[in-house]
């Protein structure tokens, strides 16, 4: 069964919710919903939004297809064929508005917000959570391992264990934007233009008779890339002279070889001894790359021990996000439309953690003017007055009010970008080399105190006072009965 519409892309439940609202009457009215996570992963200080240029095409590809509606047709909730009927012509026309692609992000602040009637704003929130946990998830794990590798060059080589298609070549994306070079995956080259590279597997090698004849076959092929994986039988006895022999021949034909791979064994020992041997024949310009199971806490390791490898290839660790494979994303309703009128609500939990921040909110990013760095980010309502440069700003710790700030001197960056207004895409979606640029300057906007890997600074995201005045009105509203008892 093949199909490319991804209007059943959603849970069962949001169908049904929007066939009772459909029988109630109901399902014309407004709602405002909000994304965001609760928690950062990887203990790390920042998480790194990604998933919007899926959820654009998502959203402007949104119907249901003759075969979604057939499929409905049979299911044993009994929905109704005007029901289907109205399925049929249905297209969203509500408003998004979200952070920009590459953007550093906490917890707690509107990543996405979504405006518009209930049916649509209820049916989209399985599929932008799944795009967006999943992408943010990845390009904040290949953050930390940008951060760790620094200047080396990062390859993506997750695909083969990645959690199918659509995980290998969104994540490959994903990693792109925050900092990785290149990817293994042809798809994700040819669809979004990011660099491709390849070495050759053990396979190669053990298909012919001696490793050396391997080499010169390969090198014969493809004299300007040549790249060698030389731990097929063993690294430094037969790999490394192996290459270095391939190499001189390519010297002799006027050509130079790019590099070896090693992918397995000790990797800071092999690599010094493979890097001296590769000098001692005079072939300083040929890169070792390195791969096998390696992340961040690796390639630390491996630096501090004073490895020579300048291309580090990252696989299943990276694209499955292995030591923690989600981000808890949530999609809450903020504001509904009552009696015509819309009314925030908030959705109460015993862990104060999870109680809902009610209405709908803009987030600015407050940064210093004299270092130019990230102070905060605000949360405030709307129709409040914006955080005014040269003004003073009060900056409350939500779950502690008592703990506050004053800050001067400073500006503010509105974050969510309007991009769909009534239906309509209003946002020109940036190039991923744009995105790129705008996570290397994100990244610049933080103290390294936020960045660091281990034990990062928590990052102060706050709320107007206005904002936690009617939070706890709503609060009080609603534990009132109880109190009564
Ligand atoms: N010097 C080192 N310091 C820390 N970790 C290392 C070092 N060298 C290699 N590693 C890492 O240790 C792990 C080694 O895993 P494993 O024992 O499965 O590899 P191996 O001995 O090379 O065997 P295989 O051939 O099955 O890959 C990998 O994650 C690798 O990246
Ligand atoms: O270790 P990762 O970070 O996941 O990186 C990808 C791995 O995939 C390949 O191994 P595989 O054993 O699948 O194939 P090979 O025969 O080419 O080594 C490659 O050699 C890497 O070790
Ligand atoms: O090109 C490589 O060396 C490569 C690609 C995918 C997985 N492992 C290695």
């Amino acid at each position: 069964m093949q199909t490319n519409s991804l209007a059943l892309h959603t849970d069962k439940y949001q169908i049904n919710m929007i066939y009772a609202h459909w029988m109630n009457g109901t399902h014309l009215r407004k709602a405002v919903f909000e994304a965001y996570f609760r928690k950062l992963p990887f203990g790390n200080g920042y998480a790194v939004f990604a998933g919007l240029e899926r959820i654009v095409s998502y959203i402007n590809n949104l119907h249901f297809t003759e075969q979604d509606l057939a499929y409905l047709a049979k299911q044993e909730e009994n929905y109704k064929p005007e029901f289907l009927d109205l399925l049929r012509s249905f297209k969203f026309h509500g408003s998004i508005h979200s952070m920009r692609e590459g953007a550093l992000v906490f917890p707690n602040e509107p990543l996405i917000r979504v405006e518009g009637n209930i049916m649509e704003t209820q049916l989209i929130e399985t599929a932008i959570l799944n795009f967006m946990n999943y992408q943010t998830l990845i390009a904040t794990k290949a953050s930390r391992i940008k951060q760790v590798a620094e200047q080396d060059v990062l390859l993506e080589f997750g695909t083969r264990r990645a959690q199918e298609a659509d995980a290998a070549v969104w994540g490959a994306r994903a990693s792109y934007i925050s900092g990785f070079d290149a990817t293994s995956n042809m798809l994700a080259g040819e669809l979004f233009g990011i660099p491709t590279k390849g070495t050759h597997a053990h396979s190669w090698v053990q298909l012919f008779d001696n490793e050396q004849e391997a080499f010169e076959m390969y090198a014969k092929a493809m004299p300007d890339q040549v790249t060698l994986l030389v731990d097929t039988f063993d690294t430094l006895k037969s790999g490394v002279p192996h290459a270095i022999q391939t190499a001189k021949h390519l010297e002799s034909i006027g050509k130079r070889m790019v590099g070896i791979r090693l992918d397995s064994g000790d990797l800071a020992y092999l690599s010094i001894q493979a890097r001296k041997m590769l000098d001692e024949a005079g072939l300083d310009y040929v890169k070792i790359v390195a791969s096998n199971d390696l992340d961040e806490n690796t390639i630390f390791n491996l630096k501090a021990q004073g490895a020579k490898i300048d291309i580090w290839g990252v696989g299943t660790q990276l694209i499955t996000a292995a030591d923690q494979p989600a981000l808890g994303g949530v999609y809450k309703l903020v504001e509904r439309e009552k009696d015509g009128k819309m009314e925030p609500t908030i959705k109460i939990s015993g862990n104060p953690e999870k109680v809902t921040t009610p209405g709908k909110k803009e987030v600015y990013r407050i940064i210093s003017s004299g270092s130019n760095k990230a102070i905060a980010d605000y949360i405030n309502l709307p129709h409040e007055e914006n955080p005014k440069a040269g003004g003073k700003l009060k900056l409350i710790n939500p779950l502690h009010p008592y703990l506050q700030k004053t800050v001067k001197h400073f500006n503010a960056v509105k974050l969510l970008e309007p991009i769909f207004v009534e239906g309509k895409l209003v946002y020109e979606l940036p190039t991923l080399e744009q995105i790129r640029d705008y996570h290397k300057e994100q990244m610049q906007l933080f103290w390294p105190e936020y960045l660091r890997k281990l034990n990062p600074e928590i990052y102060r995201v706050s709320l107007s006072q206005e904002t936690l005045d009617m939070k706890q009105k709503l609060l009080e509203a609603y534990l009132e009965p109880d109190l009564e008892e």
